[in-house]
């Protein structure tokens, strides 16, 4: 028997050894970087500075390629605290799949994205433009807006979205401030109205659903001042849904919506650096620990651990009840209007048979309980395919959003690119009429606004891989295999060896012909990586640009919006993504005289 105090020193060593990783450094040492603290590594600077600031400092001391501390790279947080079903969800989604799994569901998503899919997607994605751009244009005219004359009675936004509601405002004030809105949140209801009708032949009710929860906000605080009593204030709105949905109040597909709205919402808030789990920081200060990290915090989870687990929770719900529905035959999460998927044979639009071939909208469903296991011949698991399901809103749902809400700061904050804009806009579409598939190559200045506003503020600021094989050349270096690897892409985009005036917003170097476009286009190809780079790279890419085109095209062509002050610049947060820290709050102004 050894006695104990040599089992603790042995556990001394090891857990020493582990933290201080004398072989990884000895392995990189050939690496520039900045300097690493034993135990912490560069945790304070991250969490001081946020990792895109952390980087681009970096890229400026140390050049393009640097090391950076073991605890930053490829070590899950928020997905690493996840057990079970919620953990096999996740590496089986296609971001996270890995080798001959990742090409059959990378395979398998495919046709969903090809040119015909997205055709068909297009009118889709109009309404919803449209719906926001009427929930703006009616906020315009609340506040009196841009007509003079007044002449518009004060509608509510709750009214008007015909919830019954009417007697809660949109906002708490009234008259000129009445207009104030976080467009943020607003274009977020939007791009999962779009995964909803464009994916799943649903209705989300994604905009119902942020003004019902408004209203309980607006309600709870009223109750909270001493002014009104037939509201209670103690119950978080995902718990509120949750129940009356189980309790079967309200109408079926709405509150299926709202369930589904607001566990996004919240997986995305509680991931963040600022909302989420102290055990995300730990689990990085300490990845010697990710085997044993998860059971702890999900023994003692803190606030918004929980917070983060009822909304996983609630989205697996969500997506098996989409699944089964769309398997049913039924519609009974919500009014399911589309054809049953026949996404391998559908014929391509135009019967031109060298096109990849398009699926219905709303049978993205269709299409993945259509993929067989190659060995097998197998249908996925009812597991995988709830984890492409969820899968598919996540990944539609938030970093669109940001993108837009970044491309309307940057309008909002350069006039002259403003003019651009809405002088192409209405030079193509006039005043009511919304895009069609022909309208879209003819609004170049609309993409290279959005490709620029992605530049600086990459919704996805970095993305990784695993070095499986080696050494590899990185530049002047050579990489071991089993190094993971970061494409820092927020740093790589402001790189002024690569940009000329890199922190500019400029549209224009985005459009052939201009000097600043040949600059880089010609000299470093895939210099503009905000959705990746080689056969990761995203694959909701062009759905992505067609729906941005699609709102900033429908926003425009009847609204400005003004920033609201105290936002310039504008305060980010980094978690899953890159987000506008506290929203974006403009006032939407009509353009045109009713
Ligand atoms: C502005 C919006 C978007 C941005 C900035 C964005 C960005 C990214 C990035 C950076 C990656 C990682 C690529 C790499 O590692 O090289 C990615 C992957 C992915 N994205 Fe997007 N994305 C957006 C919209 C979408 C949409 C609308 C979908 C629709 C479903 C989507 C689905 C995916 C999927 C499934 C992957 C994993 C692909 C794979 O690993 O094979 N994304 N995205």
């Amino acid at each position: 028997m050894f006695p104990l105090s040599m089992i603790c020193l042995a556990v001394a060593i090891f857990v020493l050894v582990a933290l201080l990783d004398p072989a990884g450094r000895w392995r990189m040492r050939h690496l520039p970087g900045p300097p690493a603290l034993p135990f912490l590594g560069h945790l304070p600077q991250v969490l001081k500075m946020g990792t895109p600031t952390f980087f681009a400092k970096c890229r400026e001391i140390y050049g393009p390629i640097f090391k950076v501390g073991g605890k930053l790279l490829n070590r899950p947080t928020f997905r690493g605290l996840m057990l079970g079903d919620h953990k096999k969800m996740d590496d089986m989604g296609l971001v996270l799949a890995r080798d001959g799994y990742w090409r059959l569901m990378r395979t398998a998503w495919q046709p969903a994205f090809s040119s015909a899919s997205l055709a068909g997607y297009l009118p889709r994605m109009a309404a919803c433009a449209l719906q926001l751009a009427d929930r703006m244009e009616a906020l315009a005219q609340v506040a009196g807006g841009a007509v003079a004359d007044g002449q518009h009675p004060a509608r509510t936004l709750s009214g008007y979205s015909g919830h019954g509601t009417a007697s809660i405002p949109y906002t708490a004030s009234s008259s000129r401030s009445s207009s104030r809105v976080d467009l943020w949140r607003e274009l977020g209801s939007m791009t999962l109205q779009v995964v909803g009708s464009t994916a799943y032949g649903v209705d989300l009710h994604a905009f119902e659903a942020m003004d019902e929860e408004r209203c309980e906000q607006a309600a709870a605080a009223a109750t909270a001042a001493g002014n009104g009593s037939s509201f209670t204030t103690n119950h978080a709105p995902s718990t509120a849904a949750q129940s009356r949905a189980g309790a079967g109040g309200g109408n079926g597909s709405e509150m299926f919506g709202r369930v589904l709205v607001e566990a996004c919402r919240d997986i995305f808030k509680y991931s963040s650096n600022i909302y989420g789990s102290k055990y995300g920081p730990l689990s990085l200060l300490l990845p010697e620990l990710q085997y044993v990290m998860p059971y702890i915090a999900n023994a003692l989870p803190d606030r918004p651990l929980v917070k983060l687990l009822q909304a996983r929770k609630q989205l697996l719900e969500s997506s098996r009840t989409l699944v089964n529905s769309w398997k049913g035959g039924g519609a009974a999460s919500g009014n399911n209007t589309s054809a049953k998927a026949a996404p391998q044979s559908a014929a391509p639009p135009d019967g031109d048979s060298s096109k990849a071939p398009g699926i219905e909208p709303g049978s993205f469903l269709g299409l993945i309980l259509s993929a067989r296991e190659k060995s097998t011949g197998q249908p996925l698991s009812d597991l995988s395919v709830i984890s492409q399901v969820q899968t598919f809103i996540l990944a539609g749902y938030e970093t669109t959003a940001n993108a837009l809400a970044f491309a309307v700061y940057n309008i909002a904050t350069h006039p002259e690119v403003e003019s651009r804009l809405l002088a192409e806009v209405d030079s193509v579409l006039g005043r009511d009429r919304p895009p069609s598939e022909s309208d879209l190559p003819r609004l170049p200045y609309t993409e290279a606004v959005f490709n620029e506003a992605m530049r600086l503020y990459p919704p996805a600021h970095a993305t990784s891989r695993m070095l499986a094989s080696g050494p590899v050349k990185l530049g002047a270096f050579s990489v071991p295999p089993g190094t993971p690897i970061m494409m820092a892409i927020h740093s790589s985009h402001t790189d002024p060896r690569v940009w000329p005036r890199p922190e500019e917003f400029i549209p224009e170097r985005f459009l052939p012909g201009d000097p600043l476009h040949a600059s880089v286009a010609a000299r470093v190809p895939g210099a503009h990586a905000p959705f990746g780079y080689g056969v990761r790279m995203c694959i909701g890419w062009k759905f992505a640009v067609q729906e941005a085109k699609v709102a900033l095209a429908c926003l425009y062509q009847r609204l400005r919006f003004d920033l609201e002050p105290g936002q310039v610049p504008l305060a980010t947060s980094v978690g899953l993504t890159l987000a506008p820290r506290d929203g974006l709050w403009v006032r939407p102004m009509l353009r045109w005289r009713p």
